[in-house]
């Protein structure tokens, strides 16, 4: 075949997703069906002075909410394509002039994010499948921890047998502890020597770096052994201290070599400088001082983003991404490529939910309407794009630039050089955090960033391969996840209300279908409020005996039955063809209902808190590792309370609507006939019913436990007595 033919096919593929018609009128029948809710709600309003007419108005407001957000999420759905990409076209056309690829691992806190896991991480990206010499690994150290240092100097050693031993046995997870966790047991011949010798290897290293953290610090004839150490003086704190700035190995060394005597990557330690009077900016902070560093050092024109606990599952996922910024026919639009956040350590049935839909629906949804989020880790950028270049006709790279150019300097003058780029004061005066690099002020820079640059006229692509190509570590506790996903939420609502907001920052720059898509993040947190209300109101009406929605017998009752029905029976559908189970969807409703009641409503006052100007915007660093109790109770999928706040609002809810539940049951007992309380109150029972089915692991957590994991007594007595005494005061009252 003539190679020209060759020229003309793509390197990447869009495919729309089959059955988007049926799913549309699916969709017009559902919306029908919330128009007669409305419509219901409307006509039969208490007049005033009537009895029930604010309850009804907070109704009509909620359920006027529900179904304007679900219009919403819509976008996530209407157009969903895939995407699929041609390595082969890629190596045939390209192989000899692949850019440089810089990629930068993050890392804040030793004791949060252990080193052995951050050098696991690091070491995955060094052997990637990608020629050596046009990699360069960055690691920065928001902990400026010696601890990291030394890991990282370790995994600099061990690098030097891992990545040849990775491409002799074409090896599948190139995180070692990965790969070592998938072997055991399988015992190949041939393979089995060398896999013995590598794995002591590896362990003999975790034991010096375990030996260290035990110690507290690194053995004097370590910190001896190399100059690096010295940049810590006895002063120095995470908060407090100057740059440490050290190539390990320098790339351009033609004598940096692996133990086959191939080149290695290009691999720095970096922990930019702070100092109390200076915001860092959490990972905003860091990425920025990265960009700039890492520009003097390797300068490659592409860059990966990856958090310390999320290593690379997949040796291609370089070449994946490639495809779509080399492709000559579109790839000079895209600016960033997000790969999905997967997660290592999720249970078979996900007690604490997972990204499963968002990851296999929602952002192929946005993908259609020009391209998804960046959600920070496992995303590939241009250096331009980032650094706030806009888009114009001619933003085609120029791929054959000379990568090898002879440096004149040496690693310790680079080195000199390069330092202040990442001094506090570096960014007074610029536009970094604004219009250059991620932005600043925002817990989640990276979906703030990512608008503003599809605001400037750039695509970006969402590729979900088969084999996952990055595998994280999820919140293993339900305060955890809660105060992840404030973070989120909070963040994204300010994001909402900022001047970059989706709406009018957005209008006339992206589609309104990709407008819609961040608006249905942006609006997770202000969800709160009709959640709550749906959650409170309608059972304590039942004890009341009140009802509030239409008899079984009224026509209107066949809107809110449809209505219920196709949109619980399509979500339980979406989510098992994503992969996920029956029990863990029922699990996912559990996470939606307490992320709605807790995490949502502390986002929400928070940001209005924040608009007044009453409190400043945080960064709580997610926790990896537990204790070992704790994770053998995760792992059999019990749920982990523990005793903060948000704590207290799940069981006083739940205590709330067990009563309800208990009050309507003792009435059908006592007073009424079954055959009219089912008549009159059907869907008030269901809700109800399906908040206490929900809340079951809660009220084990209250009552039944025993382990350290359960809800604490004080807790259980505290929302038990509010709980009887809103049930009581309610049902008195008149
Ligand atoms: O001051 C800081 C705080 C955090 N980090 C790093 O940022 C990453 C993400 O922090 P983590 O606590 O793990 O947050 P997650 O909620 O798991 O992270 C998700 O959400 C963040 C935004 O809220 C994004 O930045 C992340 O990429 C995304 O994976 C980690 O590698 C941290 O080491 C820093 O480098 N400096
Ligand atoms: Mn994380």
């Amino acid at each position: 075949m003539a190679s020209d033919d060759h020229q003309h096919l793509p390197l990447f593929e869009t495919r729309r997703a089959r059955g988007r018609i049926i799913y549309r009128v699916f969709a017009a029948t559902v919306f029908t069906g919330i128009c007669l809710i409305w419509a219901y709600r409307l006509s039969y309003i208490p007049r005033k002075g009537e009895d029930g007419r604010w309850v009804w108005l907070g109704l009509l407001a909620a359920e006027l909410w529900f179904g304007l957000y679900w219009v919403v999420t819509q976008a996530l759905r209407w157009n969903q394509v895939y995407r699929l990409t041609f390595k082969d076209r890629l190596s045939h056309r390209y192989e000899n002039e692949l850019p440089g690829v810089d990629i930068f691992v993050c890392t804040a806190d030793p004791t949060i994010e252990p080193p052995v896991m951050v050098i696991n991480t690091v070491l995955s990206v060094m052997a990637y499948d990608y020629p050596s010499e046009k990699l360069g690994i960055y690691l920065s150290d928001d902990g400026g921890s010696q601890l990291t240092f030394f890991a990282l100097l370790e995994a600099c050693k061990f690098a030097r047998y891992w990545i040849p031993y990775c491409k002799k046995f074409n090896v599948g997870p190139r995180s070692p502890a990965a790969y070592f966790v998938s072997v055991s047991g399988q015992h190949d011949s041939g393979l089995s020597q060398d896999l013995d010798a590598i794995k002591k290897l590896y362990e003999e290293m975790e034991q010096r770096i375990e030996a260290a953290t035990k110690l507290g610090g690194i053995p004097e004839e370590a910190s001896l052994q190399h100059k690096g150490f010295s940049q810590w003086d006895p002063y120095s704190s995470p908060s407090n201290h100057d740059t440490v700035l050290q190539i390990l190995i320098d790339g351009k060394d033609p004598n940096a070599t692996d133990i086959d005597g191939c080149r290695l990557p290009t691999l720095v330690y970096l922990a930019r400088e702070k100092r109390p009077q200076h915001h860092h900016n959490f990972k905003a902070g860091s990425m920025n001082a990265l960009i700039r560093v890492s520009s003097k050092i390797s300068n490659g024109q592409i860059i990966l983003n990856l958090d310390c606990d999320m290593y690379s599952n997949n040796s291609q996922s370089v070449r994946d991404a490639l495809c779509f910024f080399m492709d000559e026919e579109n790839g000079h639009e895209i600016a960033f490529v997000q790969f999905p956040q997967n997660f290592e350590n999720v249970t078979k049935n996900e007690l604490y939910g997972s990204m499963r839909v968002i990851g296999n629906v929602e952002f192929h949804g946005v993908d259609g309407f020009g391209g998804p989020l960046y959600v920070g880790t496992g995303c590939f950028h241009r250096r331009d794009a980032l650094c706030g270049r806009k888009f114009t006709k001619d933003s085609k790279i120029e791929w054959k630039r000379d990568n090898d150019h002879k440096r004149l300097q040496s690693t310790q003058e680079l080195e000199d050089e390069t330092r202040p780029l990442a001094s506090c004061t570096y960014e007074q005066n610029t536009q970094w955090g604004d219009q250059m690099g991620l932005k600043y002020g925002c817990p989640v820079e990276d979906v703030i960033t990512g608008l503003s640059i599809q605001c400037k006229g750039w695509k970006s692509a969402f590729f979900n391969p088969e084999r996952e190509a990055f595998l994280g570590v999820t919140g293993t506790t339900l305060p955890q996840i809660i105060v992840q996903h404030k973070r989120w939420s909070e963040g994204d609502f300010q994001i909402l209300l900022s001047k970059y907001s989706p709406l009018w920052y957005g209008f006339g720059k992206i589609s309104i279908g990709l407008q819609l898509g961040y608006c249905s993040y942006c609006l997770w947190a202000p969800n709160c409020l009709a959640t709550l209300y749906y959650t409170i109101i309608p059972s304590l009406y039942l004890l009341k005996g009140t009802s509030l929605f239409p008899q079984v017998s009224s026509p209107w009752f066949l809107p809110f039955a449809y209505v219920i029905s196709a949109k619980y029976i399509y979500s339980l559908l979406e989510f098992m063809w994503s992969g996920g189970t029956i029990l863990g969807w029922w699990n996912e409703q559990r996470i939606w209902l307490y992320k709605r009641t807790t995490s949502y409503l502390f986002a929400f006052i928070d940001t209005i808190l924040l608009k007044l100007g009453f409190t400043d915007s945080t960064f709580i660093i997610s926790a990896k590792v537990v204790d070992e109790d704790v994770f053998e109770r995760y792992e059999k999928e019990i749920m982990e309370f523990g005793t903060s706040s948000p704590m207290f609002i799940l069981a006083t809810l739940g205590m709330l609507n067990a009563f309800c539940f208990i009050g309507v049951v003792k009435r059908v007992i006592m007073v009424d006939d079954i055959y009219r309380i089912y008549e009159t109150m059907p869907l008030q029972i269901l809700l109800c019913g399906v908040l206490v089915l929900v809340n079951w692991p809660l009220y084990q957590g209250l009552f039944l436990r025993k382990d350290k994991g359960k809800l604490p007594s004080s807790i259980a007595v505290q929302s038990f007595v509010l709980a009887l005494a809103v049930c009581t005061s309610f049902s008195v009252m008149s």
